[in-house]
């Protein structure tokens, strides 16, 4: 019998969650156990910061959590589907319609206009876009008088409230960010984090952003900690104070052990 992806329960409130979840690159003297059986779950409208030192397995978490790579063992849900269970084109549609993304580099298309970019998502799944909520989207990440220009007109901090707009426009179930201020300076870093934050509160959306800034972590309303591989701690309502002396206890155990 061939597994049903949509047959079994969801656990209500939960966006996205990985259970015992491991990925292993390369094999031999390579080999490198970039997660170890890693358990977390992602709930509806809520904004989570993945925080832990440089190369404990952030990005990886990130990217398998959101289908654009393989696992090695356990398993990975978005909402209801299991991801282990979809074929290659399947994969893709969810990613597509279920999934926004925000990625350090905006990856916006510099012949289109602000709008087109923030459309594109819709128009290649070929869905009209939900006026009323693009209005919104728009409206809320203050890009209302800049529809028309193209990314070389707008500066760091507009393109990517186009991107996060992009990501946004399909109404996702969840959207998931790769150090999206890193390459903003920290006054346009905190109007984005503002808008992904509005977009949790005003929108119900659900956001999943690694970082290594405390300050961009505290705008989330949980941080789950990593180290090598391992999901090693968990702090809800974060302030940067509180982030920046937990990941100081990490520096400490590097340098003592
Ligand atoms: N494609 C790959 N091939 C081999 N090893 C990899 C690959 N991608 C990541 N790794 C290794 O897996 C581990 C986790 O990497 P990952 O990029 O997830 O860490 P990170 O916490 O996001 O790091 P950083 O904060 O420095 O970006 C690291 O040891 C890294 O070297």
């Amino acid at each position: 019998m061939t597994a049903d992806p949509f047959s079994s329960r969801p656990t209500p409130g939960i966006a996205a969650s990985t259970t015992d979840l491991s990925k292993v690159y390369g094999s031999g003297d390579t080999r490198v156990v970039a997660l170890d059986r890693v358990s977390v779950s992602f709930r509806e409208a809520e904004f989570t910061a993945i925080m832990g030192p440089s190369g404990c397995g952030k990005s990886t978490l990130m990217h398998c959590a959101a289908g654009l790579d393989s696992v090695s063992s356990g398993s990975v849900r978005i909402g209801t589907t299991e991801l282990g269970t979809l074929g290659d084109r399947h994969l893709t549609e969810l990613r597509r319609d279920r999934i926004g993304f925000i990625f350090q580099a905006f990856n916006l298309l510099p012949t289109l206009t602000a709008l087109e970019n923030i459309t594109l998502p819709l128009s290649i799944a070929g869905r009209r876009p939900d006026r009323q909520w693009l209005d919104r989207v728009v409206s809320m990440v203050g890009l209302a008088q800049r529809l028309d220009h193209r990314p070389g007109q707008l500066s760091g901090g507009q393109q990517q409230r186009v991107a996060v707009a992009r990501a946004l426009a399909t109404r996702p179930a969840i959207v998931f960010g790769d150090e999206p201020t890193g390459n903003l300076d920290s006054r346009a870093g905190a109007e984005v984090l503002g808008f992904l934050r509005d977009s949790v509160r005003e929108l119900g959306q659900t956001v999943v952003m690694v970082t290594h800034d405390p300050v961009a972590a505290s705008y989330a309303d949980r941080v789950v900690f990593l180290a090598d591989g391992r999901l090693v701690d968990e702090m809800v309502r974060p302030t940067p104070d509180r982030v920046l002396d937990r990941m100081k206890q990490f520096d400490t155990r590097a340098r003592t052990s």
